[in-house]
């Protein structure tokens, strides 16, 4: 299962970035109108892709490298013309430049059929450190821009203009009203996946027998729910609603793959790199609330054995990994308790600086190359790794057929700099047909842990999804 990729040759891209105001006037989340768009916003900053230039897809275990590859050739004509300056995300003029850009997502499984997945959006609409962008990406091979792209033609900011107001009037965005009201458009069903709520319980207690066993330390298991709706969904009400709720997680669209995530693999930027690790986690709902709510997290979470055990092999499988990269490594010792509105998480924020990473040109590893290396970690796989990942394939592929597809991979952007930041596919879904979106969640499961107690959970980390798609949860 090594598929090197879509037959198709790289592209040539070229592209053009410019300061401007958000198309619309508002808010970034408000860019994303048809469901369509690629997008990556926290806080309300971030990107938002629309329309395509080029994809490239590809499945197997050399799916990040076939990736990477791809990449380099696609971008290799823009980083020669540019002699290989301003290799930070913030260059000098302070105008946020990431071109050429693409977003990614990348199957949790080696095995897995689903395709990885990258998409240069023909625009990315961008906001970052209060400035708004524009950058508009050709394939300067395609037949529309070969032959004035000989005589030395290159994109520029007039055309980009033109060609936006084309973009967004083909997509039908004309008018934006009753957005924020429009409920969903029909009755909604939420049913089991393929791996039903007691087929779930099933396979926690036969993987506390198996941690038991000696066999392993950690595993995570994932269960799916899918959601029909009698209308048309809203994707688009969906993403926005996911940035309004929940700001601090990092909320990702990539071809179909939709969600709101609170973990980070991996962002480079420059020479350094951050990740955010997340495993201990416990439900807010019913639970206290302010000091009192802090207080019991502390007790549940920061005092409890259990959990930090799953946390500290979860950081020891990023730290161990990333740590050859790296000049410095930081991690705390002790993690925080991160809350969101569902649930509150053990986190660790880790800071490196990366080796190769000086100068004009980098040598050592980007964002990419990162990203394979450090994918999956024991807070979505197990530890050992190996042990975990052929038993997630056994006790949740081969005994219910759930394949996780991209969920728990790698999602993000990157740049032709070897910048740019992935997250973990969490708290998210995919969305099948116009009317139908599959959910996923999983839970760290260690010796100590409790089947119903770790279903009750997957509900919790589904619910961000459950309640942007607009069902009570
Ligand atoms: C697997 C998921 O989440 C992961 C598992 C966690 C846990 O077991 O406590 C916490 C955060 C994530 O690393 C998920 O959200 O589906």
């Amino acid at each position: 299962m090594n598929n090197p990729g879509s037959a198709t040759p790289a592209p040539r891209l070229a592209s053009v970035t410019y300061a401007r105001p958000l198309p619309g006037g508002a808010g970034l989340a408000e860019v994303v109108a048809t469901g369509t768009e690629c997008a990556w916003i926290r806080c309300g900053e971030g990107m938002v892709g629309l329309g395509t230039a080029a994809r490239f897809t590809t499945t197997g275990s050399g799916r990040f490298e076939a990736a990477r590859r791809w990449w380099m050739a696609a971008t290799e004509a823009e980083a020669a013309e540019s002699g290989g300056a301003d290799r930070s995300t913030v260059p000098d003029d302070g105008l946020p430049r990431r071109s050429p850009l693409a977003f990614a997502a990348f199957a949790f499984a080696d095995d897995s059929p689903v395709d990885s997945v990258l998409v240069v959006p023909e625009f990315v609409v961008g906001s970052t450190h209060g400035r708004s962008w524009l950058t508009w990406q050709v394939d300067l091979d395609s037949p529309a821009n070969a032959q004035r792209a000989a005589a030395g033609w290159r994109p520029g900011q007039a055309e980009a203009e033109q060609r936006l107001e084309e973009l967004l009037a083909e997509a039908g965005r004309g008018s934006r009203d009753g957005w924020a009201d429009a409920g969903p458009a029909g009755g909604l069903e939420l049913s089991d996946g393929a791996l039903s709520q007691e087929g779930y319980r099933a396979a926690v207690a036969r993987g506390v027998r198996l941690i038991e066993a000696g066999d392993l330390t950690k595993l995570v298991l994932a269960r799916d729910a899918v959601v029909r709706s009698d209308g048309p969904l809203d994707v688009a009400r969906v993403l926005r609603t996911l940035t309004e709720r929940y700001r601090d997680c990092w909320t990702y669209a990539v071809d179909g793959l939709i969600g709101s995530t609170p973990e980070m693999l991996v962002k480079v930027d420059g020479d350094t790199a951050r990740a955010r690790v997340l495993a201990g986690t416990l439900d807010r709902e019913g639970a206290p609330v302010g000091a009192a709510g802090t207080e019991y997290a502390r007790q549940l979470l920061s005092d409890n054995p259990k959990q930090r055990h799953e946390h500290r092999l979860a950081v020891d499988s990023l730290t161990e990994r990333l740590e050859p990269f790296t000049t410095s490594l930081e991690a705390a010792d002790e993690p925080f308790v991160l809350e969101l509105p569902n649930v509150w998480h053990l986190a660790t924020d880790v800071f490196a600086r990366l080796v190769g990473a000086e100068g004009a040109r980098r040598t050592g590893p980007g964002a990419l190359a990162l990203t394979e290396v450090l994918h999956p970690t024991a807070a979505v796989c197990g530890t050992p790794r190996e042990a975990a990942a052929a038993l997630i394939s056994r006790l949740e592929t081969a005994d219910h057929g759930l394949d996780r597809g991209l969920f728990a991979g790698p999602v993000g952007w990157l740049d032709g700099n070897g910048n740019g930041e992935f997250g973990i596919a969490l708290r998210g879904a995919v969305v099948e047909d116009e009317h139908t979106v599959r959910l996923y969640a999983g839970c760290g499961i260690v010796a100590a842990s409790d089947p119903e107690a770790e279903l009750a959970e997957t509900t919790a980390k589904m619910r961000p999804m459950l309640q942007a798609l607009g069902l009570r949860a």
